[in-house]
């Protein structure tokens, strides 16, 4: 039994009935056509300023990542039309919003763009379905009736509920249904599960994620969380003191994090899911396609990856499907020769690309096959293995510390 997988169950997700279908499941980004949002403005407080010239390429969910106080939501307010002192030029596809040059402001109602804010805001007095009549009103020659925006939302079953009646991430729901109905041409999303528990919060990241996908409605997702935005999100711009950094794809900005030492550094990568060993609690993940360095041909990675299992059904809907997946750089080690007697079920072999110390420990990156990994050690155990960049090693890390937010109902056993 001594290499059986050293697994704790506890983490299983196994399979929910989602709205999405397999293809949307998919982490690229859905949209052919990106929207452009053009920003060029400052907007001044007191004792702080928010000053922004860029222009986002949206195409599906960007995120908007930065600390408390940095400025994400002033300027989300500020795209939504709800910042008159703010000075400049603001554009989406080419239609200005804004700018001052010419007097040119487009009220918030008029601008096709949805927030949804950390709390619902929703009428009290009414129920689900009343809350989105009242919304729904106002629209004109609308594509999307109730029906259909309660069953993206997955609220058919609610709908004649008070909404006093409902539970915060049902709100929120409600939220994003009422925001929807308005037909908005970019939906703003500011912290709209940052108050709720995580199983909640990846319940409703998964749906947020199949409706994005499936109205092909690009998204600007603000959070302090990046992991939640390294699931949603298929890039990121960072704000940081009023200032917004260029757009990259998420991957590539979460591991510039890593080396600027800003959060605790990870491994941020897409894997596609092979099958499920339910008799062992795993999912067998690969590394998916990747380009070879001649960039002429590209050739698959014959790497398994295991996590805890995703799903357990007769129909699993995730089979060979990508998902965004985190591994922090703590929970890897590595060993110079390959380990073959270990209870730990992930090891792989990898090349030592660089070594960056700090006081306490090392963080070495390496590389699998065109795939970057993050391994954190001790100074001691980087001397006493004498490692150096070029070295060719074994990384290893269990299933557990494979992370998704992806969302799967938990199995009822009889
Ligand atoms: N109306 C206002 N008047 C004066 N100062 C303001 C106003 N709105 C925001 N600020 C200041 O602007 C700064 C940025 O605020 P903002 O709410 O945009 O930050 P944030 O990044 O969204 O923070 P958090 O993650 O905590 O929500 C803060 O220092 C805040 O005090």
């Amino acid at each position: 039994m001594s290499d059986m997988p050293d697994v704790n169950n506890s983490n299983q997700q196994p399979y929910i009935k989602t709205i999405a279908d397999k293809k949307s499941l998919a982490e690229k980004p859905s949209s052919t056509i990106p929207s452009e949002l053009s920003l060029a403005f400052t907007l001044a407080f007191n004792s702080f300023s928010v000053s922004i010239e860029q222009t986002i390429s949206i195409s599906a969910i960007t995120g908007i990542y930065g600390d408390s106080g940095s400025g994400k939501s002033t300027l989300l307010r500020v795209i939504a039309g709800l910042e008159h002192r703010a000075n400049g030029q603001l554009s989406l596809n080419g239609t200005a919003l804004q700018n001052s040059d010419n007097k040119c402001f487009i009220k918030a109602e008029k601008r096709q763009i949805g927030l949804v804010f950390q709390d619902s805001r929703l009428f009290p007095h009414l129920t689900v379905y009343e809350n989105l009549a009242y919304g729904a009103k106002r629209q004109k020659n609308r594509q999307l009736t109730i029906d259909k925006v309660l069953t993206l939302t997955q609220l058919n079953k609610l709908q004649h509920q008070n909404v006093t009646q409902l539970s915060g991430g049902e709100k929120q729901r409600v939220s994003i249904a009422r925001a929807l109905l308005a037909e908005p041409k970019l939906l703003l999303l500011d912290e709209p599960f940052s108050a709720l528990d995580k199983t909640t919060k990846s319940q409703m990241l998964t749906i947020l994620k199949a409706i994005q996908q499936q109205l092909k409605l690009p998204m600007l997702y603000v959070s302090h969380s990046l992991s939640e935005l390294q699931y949603i999100a298929d890039q990121l711009v960072i704000v940081s003191a009023g200032k917004m950094s260029q757009s990259a794809p998420i991957h590539q900005a979460i591991h510039e994090l890593n080396s600027r030492g800003e959060t605790s550094p990870k491994t941020s990568l897409s894997l596609t899911i092979v099958e499920h060993l339910p008799d062992y609690g795993l999912t067998r993940l690969s590394l998916p396609t990747i380009q070879s360095s001649n960039q002429s041909s590209n050739h698959s990675s014959n790497h398994s990856i295991y996590s805890p299992i995703l799903e357990q059904t007769s129909n699993p809907r995730l089979i060979g499907q990508q998902l965004p997946f985190i591994i922090y750089a703590r929970d890897i080690s590595i060993s110079t020769t390959k380990p073959e007697h270990s209870s730990i079920v992930n090891h792989l072999p990898a090349t030592i690309t660089a070594i960056d110390y700090s006081n306490t420990n090392a963080l070495v990156t390496l590389n699998t096959d065109g795939q970057k990994f993050y391994a954190q050690i001790s100074l001691w155990s980087t001397k006493r293995m004498a490692l150096t960049t070029q070295a060719t090693v074994f990384i290893q890390f269990k299933a557990n510390a494979v992370h998704s937010y992806h969302y799967t109902e938990p199995t009822h056993h009889a």
